[in-house]
C-alpha cells in the first residue's frame, strides 16, 4: 500500500493551489503538442504484468480515489518502454471533470478528455518503499490513459459498483482481485513519454510519464458514479461533490515529449 499512511487532508482547495511548484522545471500535466513530439525509434514495447492477487483495498483519500495493492513483492510489475528499471504497481486513481466537457489532467494538442486514469509504480530497483521513491528523479513512472465517454466498460463496472461504500473521505472498503491490465487500451504500444512531476502536492519531480495515446471508453453513467463521490468526510456539515480533482497544464519549460510511434 503505497500512500495509505499518508492522507493529503483538505486538498481540495489545493486546485487553486501551487499553480506551479517552487523551483520546478519539470511540472506535470503538460499539455501534449503531437507535432513537437519526437520519435524514439530505441523506446521499447511496455510490459506490464499485473497479478490481481495483490490487490488489496479501496479508498477515498480525499482528492480521488485510490485502489491499492500490495507492493511488499516484485508481483505486479512495469518494465520496458522508456524504462531502465523493474518498477513495482502501487495504485491507481482517477481525475475527472464535472461535466464530460473536461476532467482529464494533461491534454494531446489541447484537446481535453472527460477523465484520466494513473497507475502509479515505484523503482523497485533502486529503492525499498515507495515513500523513498517518491523523493527521486527516477522513482516513479505513471501510466496515463485518458477516458471517453461512449460504451459501458465491463471491467470497471466492478470497481464502480463499490464506490457508494467510499463516498466520504478517509472512508476504505477491502477490494480484491481486480485486473489492473483490464483498464489498459488494446493498444499499449502507441504511447508519448517526458519526465514530470506528481500532479498533487508534494509536487515531486520524481515521474516518467507514459502517456497513451489510444483511450478507453466508460459510460456516461459509470463516470456519474466518480461524480458521487465526496471530497468531504462523513463528518463535515458541508459535503462537497469530488469532481473537477485535476491540476492546470504546466509550462513543458524546453522539455522533449518523446514517441513510440511515428
Ligand atoms: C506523495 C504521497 C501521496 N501522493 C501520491 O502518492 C501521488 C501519487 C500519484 C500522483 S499523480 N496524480 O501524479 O499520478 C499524485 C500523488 C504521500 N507521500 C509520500 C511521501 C511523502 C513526503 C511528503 C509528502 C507526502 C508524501
Ligand atoms: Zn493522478
Amino acid at each position: 500500500a503505497c500512500s495509505s499512511k499518508y492522507v493529503l487532508s483538505a486538498l481540495h482547495p489545493m486546485w487553486q493551489g501551487p499553480l506551479v511548484a517552487p523551483g520546478g522545471n519539470r511540472q506535470s500535466p503538460i499539455d501534449i503538442r503531437v507535432r513537437k513530439s519526437v520519435f524514439d525509434p530505441h523506446l521499447k514495447p511496455l510490459t506490464p504484468d499485473y497479478d490481481p492477487r495483490t490487490c488489496s483495498q479501496i479508498w477515498n483519500n480525499g482528492y480521488s480515489f485510490l485502489v491499492e495493492y500490495d507492493d511488499t513483492t516484485d508481483k505486479s510489475t512495469l518494465k520496458g518502454g522508456p524504462l531502465e528499471d523493474n518498477f513495482r504497481l502501487c495504485q491507481f486513481h482517477f481525475h475527472w471533470g464535472e461535466s464530460n466537457a473536461w476532467g482529464s489532467e494533461h491534454t494531446v494538442d489541447r484537446r481535453l478528455f472527460p477523465a484520466e486514469l494513473h497507475m502509479v509504480h515505484w523503482n523497485s530497483d533502486k529503492y525499498s518503499r515507495f515513500e523513498e521513491a517518491v523523493m527521486e528523479e527516477n522513482g516513479l513512472a505513471v501510466i496515463g490513459v485518458f477516458l471517453k465517454i461512449g460504451k459501458r466498460h465491463e471491467g470497471l463496472q466492478k470497481l464502480v459498483d463499490v464506490l457508494p461504500a467510499v463516498r466520504h473521505k478517509d472512508s476504505v472498503v477491502e477490494f480484491t482481485r481486480f485486473d489492473p491490465a483490464c483498464l489498459l487500451p488494446t493498444n499499449i504500444d502507441d504511447y508519448w513519454t517526458y519526465a514530470g512531476s506528481l500532479t498533487t502536492p508534494p509536487l515531486t519531480e520524481a515521474v516518467t510519464w507514459i502517456i497513451m495515446k489510444q483511450h478507453i471508453e466508460v459510460s456516461h453513467e459509470q463516470l456519474a458514479v466518480f461524480r458521487s463521490l465526496l471530497f468531504t468526510s462523513a463528518e463535515e456539515e458541508v459535503q462537497k461533490s469530488m469532481v473537477n480533482n485535476f491540476r492546470v497544464q504546466q509550462s513543458l519549460q524546453g522539455r522533449t515529449v518523446r514517441s513510440s510511434f511515428t
